[in-house]
């Protein structure tokens, strides 16, 4: 779980993932989520913090108003793993998309 993907495995992983994006000059993917207003953007991160914190995985985020931009890496293994795969996808589900 904590160890990189393989090309195959990330490709694999990354097409199910059509909303995220491979970050620039770093091994990690990214994703801008866009809610009504403020209290939604909470709401999405506290649901999202509770999984994390249960994950013992947590995501590097930036929150103004109704935006959050949410960047997954696992910083023990130096990039991205089944961890950060796992939790971009409780978080579409949590944003409902
Ligand atoms: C001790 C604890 O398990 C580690 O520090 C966990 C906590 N959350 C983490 N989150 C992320 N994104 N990467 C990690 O390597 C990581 N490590």
């Amino acid at each position: 779980m904590r160890s990189k993907l393989d090309p195959v495995e990330r490709t694999v992983a990354l097409a199910a993932l059509p909303q995220w994006s491979e970050v620039e000059g770093r091994d990690a993917i990214a994703r801008r989520f866009v809610f009504k207003n403020f209290s939604e953007a909470w709401g999405f991160m506290s649901r999202s913090a509770l999984i994390a914190e249960r994950m013992d995985h947590h995501p590097e985020w930036f929150n103004v108003y109704k935006t959050v931009d949410v960047t997954l890496s696992t910083h023990d293994a130096g990039g991205v793993t089944h961890l950060d795969i796992s939790l971009a996808k409780a978080m579409d589900a949590i944003a409902g998309n």
